[in-house]
């Protein structure tokens, strides 16, 4: 047999798999499915080769019924990728999970209500139990009658809430909005136990698609099966995830045990992502916790794995990982490992890519506030907004001589160049004139390579009127008011809130973090989470794993690398996050280690077979 020939059988492992999930997708006929396969191995595109097959064959059908397929997937960005890569079909209704949920229970006020009823009243009765168990004047005794506080209050608003709120991507904080979890249970809730529900349901959409099921909320999974069991002539769910990834405490343990016979459970085989050397490393990596076995495509390269142990307590990490960058350059021959922006380097935590990347200061004081974290993270909360879309828009352009850019900004945002202000203007060409010059003093502030704070930029914008100054920074604004603020030291901590101390901290950061920070949040910098990158994939991976950056109890790597026996609760949760940044590699991978005991982790891999001898580097490289 021909080499040639070889190769194409062996990649043709898997190709029964789409079509098995096309057999299922069929209305007269229907049968949900599970595809549970390893990293790379395809899912996603199987998904959406599913839902090319479903456009093609079901189309017309469902549009003739107003109905449509529901997708839900873990994050916006894949909702958004999956969209686009539907080409914005109408048909395909892609969602997360908290957006899908809100879209099926918003309006039911009066249910919302009486759950809700039961719920707090519920929550104050456990706690009330607690507290009169506990020790009086202890911290935990001083939250849980905070508690009660507010839920009581809830409670005795509820009768006043004509319709409730609710934002998938916002922070829920008014006194009418529902939380994140509390969505998710009320549709749980509902969909399990009210008949008209799951008709809408299934009425609206007879196909539903998890991507990432896994980790999808676990009182929504048991909800859409015991729908599916109900109604499973008229209602096809299709699962795919990866259960070795499951990173999340929400996702359904155990997913996949015990599936009604009728479901199809089609597997796979090959993985189509990493090279020969990272599949070798997952593959055993995961042989402890089932025995899914993957193997690479015939055209895989054999790629590079290195692990560095460095100790816990060195002084200067970023420079040590400079070094490894260099090392991994020589290793491999790449010369792309020298160029920060070509490797995709993880971190446990924010905070550690905000500081490596230069922008903690402005980073850590928004971040801390709990209440704005979502919105932050995405890009949408005002302050960070206003600097990010507005201003440095507005200063990019400028530097940059781009007048029309300059133009456009200012006409979109500026208070100045209202329709109303114009016409208000005697002298139109003065009026604009006038307004060029502000944005020049404006640029002032840059001048001889000066970097001016964004409380300075924030007051010159707010003196000139030149743009809208969103609520939360309207109090820092004018120069007068921050001072009444500052002077008052004794009442300070009455009248400034956790939120206008985290501004006043925001506001001393410099302007120039504001471009790097943006361009994390966007996902578009070189670095991101450990979590953050599921369902991704890059050339070059570096994973840093400190356990100092996870300030959490969830993941710990000196547990995983023989700090506990296997099938403690950290040691497999930290192993499932360890293949899921792995399996991110698609040419080499540089796994960075810091340690209090080197020497156990460096035995500990050497004795699991994970690495061989020469890809151990303990110490920085030179
Ligand atoms: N049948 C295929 N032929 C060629 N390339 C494929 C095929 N299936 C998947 N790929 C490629 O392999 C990579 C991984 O695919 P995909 O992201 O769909 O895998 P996944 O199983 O969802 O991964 P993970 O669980 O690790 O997030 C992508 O670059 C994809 O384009």
């Amino acid at each position: 047999m021909s080499r040639q020939t070889a190769v194409a059988s062996t990649d043709i492992v898997d190709a029964h798999v789409d079509e098995e999930i096309a057999a299922c997708l069929n209305l007269d006929t229907p049968k949900s499915f599970f595809l549970f396969a390893g990293a790379g191995s395809g899912k996603t595109r199987s998904l959406v080769t599913a839902l090319q097959h479903v456009q093609t064959t079901l189309g017309e059908r469902l549009r003739v019924k107003g109905q449509r397929v529901g997708v839900i997937t873990f994050t916006n960005a894949a909702s958004d990728e999956i969209k686009r890569r539907l080409l914005f079909d109408p048909l395909i209704d892609v969602r997360t999970i908290h957006s899908f949920a809100w879209s099926l229970i918003e309006g039911l006020n009066h249910d919302i209500r009486e759950w809700l009823r039961v719920d707090l009243a519920e929550d104050i009765a456990k706690l009330n139990v607690d507290e009169a168990k506990g020790r009086k004047g202890t911290k935990a005794s001083t939250d849980r009658l905070k508690k009660i506080e507010s839920k009581t209050k809830r409670l005795q608003n509820l009768p006043n809430v004509k319709s409730f709120t609710y934002s998938p991507t916002g922070d829920n904080s008014g006194r009418d909005a529902l939380n994140h979890s509390e969505v998710l249970q009320l549709t749980a809730h509902f969909l399990q136990t009210k008949p008209a529900m799951q008709s809408i349901l299934t009425g609206r959409y007879p196909i539903m698609l998890i991507d990432e099921s896994q980790d999808t909320n676990k009182h929504l999974i048991d909800a859409l099966f015991a729908v599916q069991a109900k109604l499973k002539g008229k209602f096809i769910l299709g699962l795919l995830g990866d259960m070795m990834q499951r990173i999340y405490n929400d996702g359904k343990e155990g997913l996949g045990q015990g599936l009604p016979p009728d479901w199809a459970t089609p597997g796979k085989q090959l993985n189509y992502r990493c090279p020969k050397r990272v599949i070798a490393l997952i593959n055993k990596v995961r042989s402890s916790t089932d025995q899914q076995h993957q193997q690479p495509i015939a055209a895989a390269v054999d790629g590079v794995v290195r692990l560095f142990i460095l100790p816990s307590d060195l002084a200067n990490k970023p420079a040590a990982e400079q070094k490894i960058a260099a090392y991994m350059s020589r290793t491999t021959g790449d010369e792309k490992w020298n160029e920060p922006k070509a490797i995709k380097t993880l971190t446990l935590e924010h905070r550690m890519a905000a500081s490596r990347l230069g922008f903690l200061d402005a980073f850590s004081p928004l971040y801390d506030v709990e209440g704005w974290r979502t919105s932050f993270l995405d890009g949408t909360l005002p302050a960070s907004r206003f600097f990010s879309d507005q201003v440095l828009s507005l200063v990019n352009a400028k530097q940059n001589n781009d007048r029309f850019a300059v133009a456009r900004i200012a006409k979109a945002y500026s208070p100045r160049l209202t329709q109303e202000a114009l016409r208000a203007a005697k002298d139109t060409q003065e009026h604009l004139k006038q307004v060029n010059a502000s944005i020049d003093v404006l640029m002032e502030l840059w001048k001889d390579g000066a970097n001016p704070t964004l409380l300075q930029v924030l007051r010159c914008v707010a003196k000139h009127n030149l743009l809208e100054i969103p609520e939360s920074l309207q109090a820092s604004a004018s120069e007068e008011s921050a001072e009444a603020v500052a002077s008052d030291e004794d009442e300070r901590e009455d009248r400034q809130t956790e939120r206008a101390l985290a501004i006043q901290s925001f506001l001393n950061a410099p302007f120039s973090q504001i471009g790097p920070m943006m361009e994390y949040l966007s996902g578009d910098a070189h670095f991101d989470t450990h979590q953050g990158v599921k369902g991704l994939e890059f050339d070059r991976v570096m994973v840093i794993m400190d356990d100092a950056e996870a300030r959490g109890f969830l993941f710990k790597y000196e547990d995983l690398f023989g700090g506990k026996a296997a099938g403690e609760k950290t040691v497999e949760s930290t192993k499932r996050l360890f293949y899921v940044t792995a399996s991110r590699a698609k040419e080499s991978l540089a796994l960075v280690a810091y340690s209090s005991a080197p020497d156990r982790v460096q035995s500990f891999v050497l004795q699991e077979e994970w690495f061989n001898a020469d890809e151990v580097v303990v110490g920085v490289p030179d």
